[in-house]
């Protein structure tokens, strides 16, 4: 046979294949219909296991597994279908809802932003780039930030979260749980450490480097050429340059070009991270769910049951759906034994119903699930 010939055979089955897809499709419309009437859920798990089984036992012997693989993703796709037709709602789709219809067209551009160090923080460049004119109020933690938002003092903070060479900074996560907080916009920074000291200091007097321990991190190769050298974790870049600033010619700080200025500094080497295209990105945090117009980027943590097939339910929803995602990690939870949390970044406009239908969906897959919110993000 041609390879013409075997394609015209695919070709029949397949026709054959969409035309009895479609029909059971139609009758999990029914059964949605009736599940809805009598008040029953649309997951079986129990029907689901034994149905696997008895279409295993009809395929073929080395075409179980596949089988069961295919069949799989048939009850997806029906519950997906299913879900869809009865407009799953739940408190988290009537929240969303509601913030895309009250939250104004324009993003504020002259508002109190409560910042972690000081002047001259990664977090101050962030600022500039997502407000016109903001008034930033410097913290002392990142606890602290949140404080502010809480207390009415800030309508808004600015975070670091995550970076391309470092990972995700956990800290602001748990913050984010612990005040249940939203995330209203994010902005993508390209980072450059460099060394900074006082007028006169020459390399080979240099006895304690001071940095934040993330920007520490991002130069660990680079600071092995300094042995002997203190390496001193502070609470932030910029608090690093004041440091130095105030010090008697023997320290430096590894910290931005606008500290180099701020601080009267001199830059003994520049762009000294590790790896040469270092990207930060900060969230703006507000404690009220709002949902600007464009909004296309959606975060959410997640506890999922710890049993096999989890992880994968939950995937195979966004697969279904056609969502896709820009992160996944795991993170072991502290005091858990090895039970892991998951941070999700989905891509997809806050207005497909897609989008509604899983978050309508998610929570019921989850042992503990939240919504950190839509936003855009300024490159
Ligand atoms: O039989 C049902 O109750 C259905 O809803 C149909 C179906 C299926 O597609 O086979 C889908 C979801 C249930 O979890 C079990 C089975």
């Amino acid at each position: 046979m041609e390879l013409s010939d075997y394609r015209a055979r695919i070709d029949q089955i397949d026709r054959q294949l969409v035309e009895l897809f479609a029909q059971r499709m139609n009758t999990a419309a029914g059964i949605a219909a009736y599940k809805k009437e009598h008040g029953l859920p649309v997951l079986d798990p129990v029907r689901e296991r034994e149905k696997l089984l008895d279409v295993a036992a009809q395929a073929p012997e080395d075409m179980r597994d596949y089988t069961a693989s295919l069949y799989t993703m048939l009850f997806e796709l029906s519950r997906c279908y299913q879900g869809r037709l009865l407009g799953s709602t739940s408190p988290l789709t009537t929240e969303i809802q509601t913030a895309i219809d009250q939250t104004p067209n324009l993003f504020p551009s002259n508002v109190s932003v409560a910042c972690q160090g000081v002047a001259g923080a990664y977090s101050q460049l962030a600022c500039d780039k997502l407000f016109k004119l903001p008034h930033i109020m410097y913290f002392a933690s990142f606890e602290a930030v949140f404080a502010a938002i809480e207390r009415g003092l800030c309508r808004y903070g600015v975070l670091p979260l995550e970076n391309s060479t470092a990972g995700s900074v956990n800290a602001i996560y748990d913050l984010m749980m612990k005040h249940d907080f939203r995330i209203v916009r994010s902005v993508r920074l390209k980072v450059d450490h460099n060394l900074l000291v006082k007028p006169g200091t020459k390399r080979s007097d240099i006895t304690e480097i001071y940095s934040h321990q993330q920007a520490l991190s991002q130069c660990e190769q680079y600071l092995q050429a300094f042995p002997g050298v203190k390496i001193i974790p502070c609470e932030n870049t910029a608090v690093a340059a004041q440091k130095v600033a105030e010090g008697d010619g023997h320290a430096a700080a590894l910290s931005s070009r606008s500290c180099m200025k701020l601080y009267g500094l001199e830059c003994l080497e520049a762009g000294v991270q590790d790896q040469g295209s270092n990207f930060t990105r900060f969230i703006c945090i507000s404690k009220n769910l709002e949902i600007y117009p464009g909004a296309d980027r959606t975060s959410l943590m997640a506890v999922l049951p710890h049993e096999p097939g989890s992880l994968c339910r939950v995937l195979s929803r966004f697969y279904a759906l056609g969502l896709n995602l820009n992160k996944l990690e795991s993170r072991p939870m502290p005091e858990r034994n090895f039970e892991f949390m998951f941070y999700f970044d989905l891509e997809t406009p806050v207005y497909a119903p897609e989008f509604l239908q899983l978050m309508g969906e998610l929570p019921s897959l989850c042992e503990e699930f939240s919504y950190l919110g839509s936003y855009s993000e300024v490159v």
